[in-house]
């Protein structure tokens, strides 16, 4: 289904969970995070109904997203009956990897095709100071973990944040060219968190190391995805690098996504708290054709872009990155 700036929308990204067993510095509050109450999360049943109609409407790829999806209990089950529909074509999921040494091989059986993972650092230290109460060694096992269980591609998000050191560039430098993984460094957006998101190193300069250590031959690359990340590659590397830019370049001319959150709202846009309510017809008996058409009343209200730069600093949107899913 094409939105109002004929742009086509075929990717959902479900957050399943609003919960976490990290805190980390950009994403969420250090404590008092209030938990949607389970009557207010939408049930694999409920999600799995809205699933099925969007699919008739366009949507071939989903992303399982969080909060972290991998601490809501049944999600091996829940990744089969998605893969059962028959009608998604590539189903990944977003994880801090922490759980993946235990569900990585199952969420494979069950039909996931791929999963993204997030790791700013490799130090031990810093990755404790961005996560809040991360282990670095549990999410380095959970990529070993995905790797050996075929989720392919496996991609690291690694947000820019003053965590970033030389050393974590040679770590990543060096897995690219071992691994057929891809690298991306992501921009940090003003939403939910609360370091400061001027911090950090930015894309271009991180741009110019790779390019260093690749003696100027950092090559455009493809990479399979759905996202807005753009891909380079350095000579004699299995693996890609790749840049995610929403605030110094912005990629909104592409986009090609809805969202649904973990208590059943439609959100447009990510950087937009415009959203649309389809738990409540849900609940009250809505039917196919009712679901289908608040997914099309969703796709036309999407914005044709965002107007971040990087001194917007945080802005108020009404929820947190963790509740919407990224
Ligand atoms: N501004 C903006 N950022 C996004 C959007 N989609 C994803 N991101 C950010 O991009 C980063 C990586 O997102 P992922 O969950 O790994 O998903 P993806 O990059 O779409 O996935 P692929 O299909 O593997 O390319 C996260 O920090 C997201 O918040 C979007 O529509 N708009
Ligand atoms: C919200 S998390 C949810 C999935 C999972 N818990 C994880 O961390 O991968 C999805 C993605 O959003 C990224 N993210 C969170 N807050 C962000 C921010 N303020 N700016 C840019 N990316 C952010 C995370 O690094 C992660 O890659
Ligand atoms: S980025 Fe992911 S792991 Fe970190 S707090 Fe947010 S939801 Fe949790
Ligand atoms: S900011 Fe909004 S319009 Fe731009 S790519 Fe993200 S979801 Fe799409």
């Amino acid at each position: 289904m094409n939105d109002g700036h004929n742009r086509a929308i075929h990717y959902l990204r479900v957050s399943v969970t609003d919960r976490c067993n990290f805190r980390c510095a950009y994403c969420m509050p250090p404590r008092g995070v209030k938990w949607l109450p389970r009557a207010e999360i939408l049930t694999y049943e409920e999600l799995l109904r809205l699933i099925a109609v969007f699919s008739r409407e366009g949507i071939r790829n989903v992303r399982l997203t969080g909060g972290e999806p991998l601490v809501r209990k049944g999600i091996v089950g829940f990744v089969a009956a998605v893969k059962g529909l028959g009608m998604i074509e590539d189903l990944s999921l977003t994880t801090n990897g922490s759980l993946l040494p235990q569900y990585a091989v199952a969420l494979k059986a069950a039909g996931l095709d791929r999963v993204n993972i997030s790791l700013d650092t490799v130090d031990p230290a810093g990755f404790a100071k961005v996560t809040r109460c991360g282990c670095v060694k549990d999410t380095l096992l959970g990529i070993t973990s995905a790797l050996e269980a075929g989720l392919a591609p496996v991609k690291i998000n690694v947000v820019l944040t003053d965590a970033l050191s030389i050393t974590d560039l040679a770590f990543f430098i060096d897995q690219v060219k071992r691994y057929p993984i891809a690298v991306r460094f992501i921009e940090r957006m003003p939403l939910g968190g609360q370091d400061d998101p001027d911090s950090g190193p930015d894309i271009a300069a991180v741009k110019r190391l790779l390019e260093e250590a690749g003696h100027g031959r950092l090559e455009p690359a493809d990479t399979k995805g759905n996202g807005p990340a753009r891909y380079w590659r350095l000579p004699e590397s299995q693996g890609t690098f790749g840049f995610i830019t929403p605030i110094s370049e912005h990629f909104c001319g592409a986009c090609n996504r809805l969202r649904l959150t973990a208590d059943g709202r439609l959100r447009p846009c990510l950087l937009s708290d415009r959203e649309i309510d389809i738990r409540t017809p849900l609940r009250a008996g809505a039917s196919d054709a009712d679901l289908a058409a608040l997914f099309a009343a969703a796709v036309r209200a999407k914005p044709q872009g965002h107007s971040l730069c990087r001194t917007s600093g945080y802005i108020g949107f009404g929820r947190q990155m963790s509740q919407i899913g990224g």
